[in-house]
């Protein structure tokens, strides 16, 4: 009898957990606690680390929270957005992969979104319409990131930042300001997410040479709008050479991308899912740095002596503090040298725009 009572009274514990599981939750943390031992990760899950999505309930940040959840380096994952978040989260927490899911609404809750983060991705912001330039959306997202970053430096200083919200080639600079006042900057940390840019590349050029887009390697190097998007075919891997006409066609087709995506979309938004597939194809290549994978190289907008912008996308090393090497840009043939002229005279702007906007 005190057996059954004993696993009697084991069971009802099990209905009450149950019970208040069903319950709506007042808050994520609260649907968390009742979770038997898993206050930092999930029952079964491999140690591994704390990502924070800041616009998750986008439509990049949906499918990259849904992605970064089935990464298995990530255990906690922290979803945090001024609309919706509480559906997202619930959504993505049924599945069964390691990263434990928590969901952050609003302002007030940025904080605890933010607290203890090692990588925090920013896909937050508006997206183009038709006929709008990157530089369009300024005004409104250059707020968003301040305010964003304001909170990383209060919160999580030593994360790793992708900054993915346009347009890149000001917001990067905003967020290195940003911590610059908080006396929390380090520039090994802050990347620009210009990964798009290559999986295009990567796309278009195995199209062309009629190759699998997996075994092609373009670099793209400069920023990420228009004339800055400079993708360097002289250094395509595998090696191979192209026509005036396929040089033409694929860097038009390369720095357009964006905007092709955009006139499909009819105004209905910009590249979301192949930019969620993109950053976390980058968010892996950062974590893997920090966890100690050697020999991982990705093109990324950041602070930079490659040129003489303080900013500029190469390819860079990551490692355990992040960014280990910037990379040289390597030979430029005539075409791309031209290219790149063009590439700063429209990042310098980019850049200044972005300083002043927090030193006003
Ligand atoms: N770097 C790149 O290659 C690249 C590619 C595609 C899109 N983008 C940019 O990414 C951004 C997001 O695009 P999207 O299509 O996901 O837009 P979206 O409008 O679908 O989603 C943006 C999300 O940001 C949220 N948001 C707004 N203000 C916020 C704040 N203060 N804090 C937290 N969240 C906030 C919104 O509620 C929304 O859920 C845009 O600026 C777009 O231009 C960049
Ligand atoms: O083009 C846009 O506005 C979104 C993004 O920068 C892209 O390259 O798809």
């Amino acid at each position: 009898m005190e057996q059954g009572g004993s696993s009697g009274s084991a069971a009802a514990r099990r209905m009450g957990r149950l019970a208040s599981h069903l319950r709506p939750p007042t808050s994520q943390m609260e649907e968390v606690s009742i979770l038997r031992g898993s206050n930092c990760r999930a029952k079964g899950a491999a140690p591994g680390f704390k990502v924070a999505v800041l616009g998750a309930s986008g439509g990049i940040g949906q499918p990259l929270s849904l992605l970064m959840k089935m990464n298995p380096l990530v255990s906690v994952l922290h979803l945090y957005d001024v609309v919706n978040t509480p559906g997202v989260t619930a959504d993505i927490s049924h599945m069964n992969t390691g990263a434990v899911v928590r969901g952050f609404l609003g302002q007030p809750q940025l904080e605890n979104g933010l607290t203890g983060m090692d990588l925090v991705i920013i896909p937050a912001g508006i997206p183009r319409k038709p006929g709008m330039t990157r530089d369009d959306l300024f005004n409104i997202n250059a707020g968003i990131v301040r305010t964003l970053c304001e909170g990383i430096a209060k919160c999580c200083p030593n994360a790793i930042v992708n900054v993915i919200s346009n347009p890149v080639n000001s917001t990067v600079p905003i967020a290195a300001e940003v911590f610059k006042k908080a006396g929390t900057y380090d520039p090994k940390r802050l990347l620009g997410v210009t990964t798009l840019d290559v999986v295009r590349a990567n796309t278009f050029v195995g199209e062309v040479l009629g190759l699998d887009p997996r075994d092609v390697n373009v670099p793209v190097v400069g920023g990420h709008a228009g004339v800055t998007i400079l993708p360097l075919l002289s250094q395509v891997n595998p090696p191979c050479s192209f026509t005036p006409e396929e040089i033409s066609y694929l860097t038009s087709r390369i720095q357009n991308g964006g905007t092709e995506v955009v006139e499909a979309k009819a105004g209905a938004g910009s590249a979301t899912l192949s930019m969620a597939y993109a950053a976390a194809k980058f968010a892996d290549a950062c974590l893997r740095g920090l966890h100690g994978d050697a020999g991982i190289v990705e093109c990324s907008y950041v602070d930079s002596q490659v040129t003489e912008l303080p900013f500029f996308a190469s390819k860079v090393r990551l490692g355990r503090s992040g960014i280990e090497e910037i990379l040289p840009l390597g030979p430029l043939n005539e075409f791309e040298r031209a290219g790149l002229e063009k590439a700063k005279k429209e990042l310098s702007e980019s850049i200044q725009k972005g300083v002043s906007f927090i030193n006003k």
